[in-house]
């Protein structure tokens, strides 16, 4: 942890519903300026619906989500958007009829100091080739760097990185965690929900370990060997 940097996220007992259903039950975490922090778990322990909740997209959620220090818990999401938090979820989101370069200027840009799109496909090289191809015609990996690539022009500083290497091959995981690393090089702000534990170890800081929609562990780079049994335990599916 860097303990003197500004907190850029602080989230406490972050419940949240689906209908009936609670699928969060007293959530807490934090973020400094410059972290690349990742929430591990296996399927269903509520690391996306945390996601969604820091980003307004779940109705029913209760608790506390301090965004730069605003309390944003009842916010809409544009407005969390426009404070500076960019999400990049599971799905993607990428507008299959749109080419590359459209997708990329597509979402508004809430602040100063954004990549333009020569920085973005400097980035990542593969969108550079495809920028005329259509959001259909690309490859997981493609599709992945694209949703990265246009939250980046937004100007944002505060990432929320929904499993970005699911499903990819293992030299593409590695093209994005480049990628991300560079990120974090240049001072961005990183929590990045992840199952692949190998690729989460290479890139963070700290990581929390989510479990039936509460953190169960939290565990810092330095200290992973002596916690790497709990955590197959955890990650077990
Ligand atoms: N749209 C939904 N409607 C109802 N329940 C949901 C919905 N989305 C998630 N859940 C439930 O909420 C809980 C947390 O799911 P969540 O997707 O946040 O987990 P996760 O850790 O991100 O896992 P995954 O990697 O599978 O998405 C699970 O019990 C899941 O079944």
């Amino acid at each position: 942890m860097q303990p003197d940097a500004e907190l850029v996220l602080q989230v406490r007992d972050l419940q949240a519903y689906y209908g009936e259903s609670k699928a969060l039950h007293g959530v807490a975490l934090e973020i400094r300026q410059g972290e690349l922090v990742t929430l591990l778990g296996r399927n269903g322990a509520g690391k996306s619906t945390t996601l969604k909740c820091i980003m307004g997209a779940i109705p029913k959620r209760y608790g506390s989500v301090l965004l730069q220090g605003t309390e944003v818990i009842a916010a809409p999401s544009n407005r969390i958007a426009r404070l500076g938090a960019a999400w990049c979820p599971e799905h993607r989101g990428i507008f299959s009829s749109l080419s590359v370069e459209e997708n990329l200027v597509l979402p508004p840009v809430i602040a100063p100091g954004g990549m333009s799109v020569e920085e973005i496909y400097t980035l990542f090289p593969n969108l550079a080739e495809r920028r005329r191809s259509q959001g259909t015609r690309l490859s997981g990996g493609e599709q992945q760097m694209l949703a990265i690539g246009r939250i980046l022009r937004t100007g944002s500083r505060f990432l929320l990185l929904d499993e970005p290497t699911e499903g990819l091959a293992p030299v593409i995981i590695q093209n994005i965690g480049d990628a991300i690393r560079i990120l974090k090089e240049r001072g961005y702000t990183i929590l990045l929900v992840e199952q692949n534990f190998h690729f989460a170890s290479s890139v963070a800081d700290r990581h929390y370990v989510m479990e039936d929609g509460l953190i169960a562990e939290h565990i810092l780079a330095a200290d992973i060997a002596g916690a790497i049994d709990r955590l197959h335990e955890y990650l077990a599916v």
